[in-house]
């Protein structure tokens, strides 16, 4: 395949030699210094684009790919509040479009761990869920898209929740309520991902983590979604290719 990557920093560069070792050519390298390439390429030397860029950036990169018929596997966070108007944008251009708030397999595996206890734990209000996710301090976004994620999977679970809410990080201004996920983000050193459900009761806690010890897991992912999409079209998850 011929790829774009969208986004050159700390995931394009690490999605290119995992691409390149499994074969793949790098069409194009696109960060917020030559944006305008991404305009000027030729349509029909691209088989797919991976972007993976900044919240503030992704809807507009996303649109131009889709505008020229390009399959996207986005990998940013912190956009989703303009879901329903990229994925119209796909249907209407009949493309492909490929997201996940993380690529990594063991925390697509999490995910489902996490429905599993929530399920576990609805007949058992005594225990009241709350997260904390630690990302490096050059993390633009909060709550991770992971913890979004995590928290939507105990909220479809568990009827007694009816919402998240983000933790100050004022530990004065604990958060109370039982009926809303409490979600405390850390930016720690170089930390490529930790996250943490737990329930606690008034006598106990049980806990289940996820810890990332490098982005290798996320990029993989990311190149594996690529290839998987090809001759695809349509909007698809990881679940889609888990499940295929
Ligand atoms: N879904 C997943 O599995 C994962 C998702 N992520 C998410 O991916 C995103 C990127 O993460 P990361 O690589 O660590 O971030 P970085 O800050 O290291 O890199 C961001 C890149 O995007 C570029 N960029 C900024 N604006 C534009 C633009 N308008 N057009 C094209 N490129 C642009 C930056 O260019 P410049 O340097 O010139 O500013 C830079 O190359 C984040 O939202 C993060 O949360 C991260 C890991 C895994
Ligand atoms: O910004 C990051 O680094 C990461 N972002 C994703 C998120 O917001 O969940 C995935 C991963 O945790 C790393």
């Amino acid at each position: 395949m011929n790829i774009v990557l969208l986004g050159y920093g700390k995931m394009g560069k690490a999605i290119e030699p995992i691409a390149l070792e499994r074969g793949h050519q790098i069409a194009a390298r696109i960060d917020a210094t030559n944006r305008t390439e991404l305009e000027t390429l030729d349509a029909d030397s691209v088989d797919v684009v991976i972007e993976f860029s900044s919240p503030e950036s992704a809807v507009e990169n996303i649109k131009t790919c889709l505008e020229r018929g390009w399959p996207v596997v986005c990998g940013t966070t912190g956009w989703l509040s303009h879901r329903t108007e990229i994925e119209q944008l796909c249907a209407d251009k009949k493309g492909a479009f490929f997201y996940a708030s993380n690529y990594s397999i063991g925390v697509n595996l999490f995910f489902r761990l996490n429905k599993t206890l929530a399920k576990f734990m609805r007949n058992y209000p005594s225990y009241h869920a709350s997260m904390t996710e630690i990302h490096h301090t050059e993390k633009k976004d909060a709550p991770s898209g992971t913890a979004i994620t995590l928290a939507e999977g105990l909220l479809e679970n568990l009827p007694n929740l009816n919402g998240w809410v983000e933790q100050p990080t004022d530990k004065q201004a604990q958060i109370t309520s039982t009926d809303a996920v409490a979600i405390e983000s850390l930016r720690e050193g170089t930390v490529p991902g930790t996250h943490i459900v737990r329930f606690d009761s008034d006598v106990d806690r049980i806990e289940i983590a996820h810890i990332a010890h490098s982005r290798q897991g996320f990029a993989v992912g990311a190149v594996v979604a690529a290839e998987w999409v090809q001759g695809r079209t349509g909007v698809f998850s990881m679940d889609d290719l888990l499940d295929a």
